[in-house]
């Protein structure tokens, strides 16, 4: 029996046991077996070509990338068009409609990688080789559009999410807080903080012996976890933990009602490309949503230049400032002169570990 056929049987045999407090163990192990299936379709069969997709690699640019993911004629192409510059013929001549098309948008001096993937994520779960580089590129993002289409039904946005989900994305959810570690010995340990009201030694065991690990150390730090969470941490290579933002667009085709409900809903955006209605208020939300900052360097004896500023991720420490100027960089340093809002005093002289803020002026004193 291929896969595929695996797969279905599980899944069926998932949909035809009623939910219970004495299913819930047979329905942990069906959840584990699924996830271990669906990863080895997305696993490039040993020794075989990576499954025969063409010109799909995306090269990575500028200070992060965002994915657009949407079904056909939602409007993609339109908003990619609005918010990047345009490419040139050259560039555009490498890219047909089959693989995905990068551009750039260009904002508060960051410059953000816009991938447009083929409208293909849906149905990337089946395994096909193209699908499976379609999913490699959307888990690289740090954020994905899902762009939908405000005339369409709720349809679109839970088939897109139920195909992410079998691919191992995740969408607005932070990694389960659950420690696992694989050991050579010792058998499995169970342990918690409380104890977890979903989840117990009997059933991790067992689904730690579908995956032929019999020593391991799982502490779960978070009574709240889920089976599927477990689940998730004992694949967690294959998993990624994305933002989303729910993008709405032609929003100028359906009544003020519906786009004020649809607004109010948590993580969305709505636009019009047609009629230009919305399309900066999601630019600024992406931006929001990457949680970037922008510094300003400055040499000695020079003046500092505002209008050229230098964008790192929120939380950054000196270190990584000098990481994303070069890889060599810090070996080079003495200390940072400061200025700004995590400044105690302007300038400080700081360390490699010093957090910056957005707007600070950073000058890098080296050996
Ligand atoms: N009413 C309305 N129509 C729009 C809007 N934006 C795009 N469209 C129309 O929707 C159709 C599809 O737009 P595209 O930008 O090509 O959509 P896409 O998602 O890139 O489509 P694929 O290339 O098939 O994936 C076109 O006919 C557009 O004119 C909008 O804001 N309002």
């Amino acid at each position: 029996m291929g896969i595929i056929e695996k797969i279905q049987q599980i899944e069926l045999e998932m949909s035809r046991t009623q939910k219970n407090k004495a299913t819930e163990y047979h329905l942990g192990l069906l959840k584990g077996k699924l996830a271990k299936l669906k990863r080895e379709l997305l696993e490039p069969a040993a020794g075989g070509s990576s499954g025969g997709g063409q010109g799909f690699e995306v090269q990575k640019y500028g200070n992060a990338r965002v994915v657009l993911i949407g079904f056909p004629s939602v409007g993609k192409s339109s908003f990619l068009s609005k918010i990047t510059k345009t490419k040139s013929e050259v560039a555009n001549y490498a890219f047909t409609t089959l693989t995905s098309v990068p551009g750039v948008l260009e904002y508060q001096g960051a410059e953000i990688q816009i991938v447009d993937l083929p409208g293909i994520i849906y149905g990337a779960s089946d395994g096909k080789g193209r699908g499976r580089q379609v999913v490699a590129t959307a888990k690289t993002s740090d954020l994905i559009l899902m762009i939908l289409d405000a005339t369409k039904g709720k349809n679109q946005r839970a088939i897109l999410e139920k195909e992410l989900e079998n691919v191992g994305i995740r969408l607005n959810k932070e990694r389960p807080n659950i420690y696992f570690k694989v050991k050579s010995s010792g058998g499995v340990k169970f342990s918690f903080a409380n104890p977890p009201k979903h989840l117990d030694e009997k059933l991790v065991t067992a689904i730690l012996r579908d995956y032929r690990i019999h020593n391991a150390d799982v502490l779960v730090r978070d009574e709240n976890v889920t089976v599927d969470d477990f689940i998730d941490i004992i694949n967690d290579s294959h998993i990624s933990y994305i933002k989303c933002l729910y993008v709405y667009n032609k929003i100028d085709a359906v009544s003020l009602e519906e786009v004020d409900r649809i607004a109010r809903e948590p993580q969305t955006s709505v636009m019009s490309c047609e009629q230009d209605l919305g399309i900066q208020d999601v630019i600024e939300e992406i931006w929001y949503q990457l949680d970037l900052l922008k510094l300003y360097t400055k040499r000695r004896g020079v003046q500092v230049n505002f209008s050229d500023p230098m964008v790192v991720r929120n939380n950054s420490s000196i270190e990584s400032v000098c990481d994303s100027i070069h890889k060599d960089f810090k070996h080079h340093f003495k200390y940072a002169l400061v200025w700004g809002s995590s400044a105690k005093h302007n300038p400080q002289k700081c360390g490699l570990s010093h957090i910056v803020h957005d707007e600070d002026v950073v000058s890098i004193v080296t050996k």
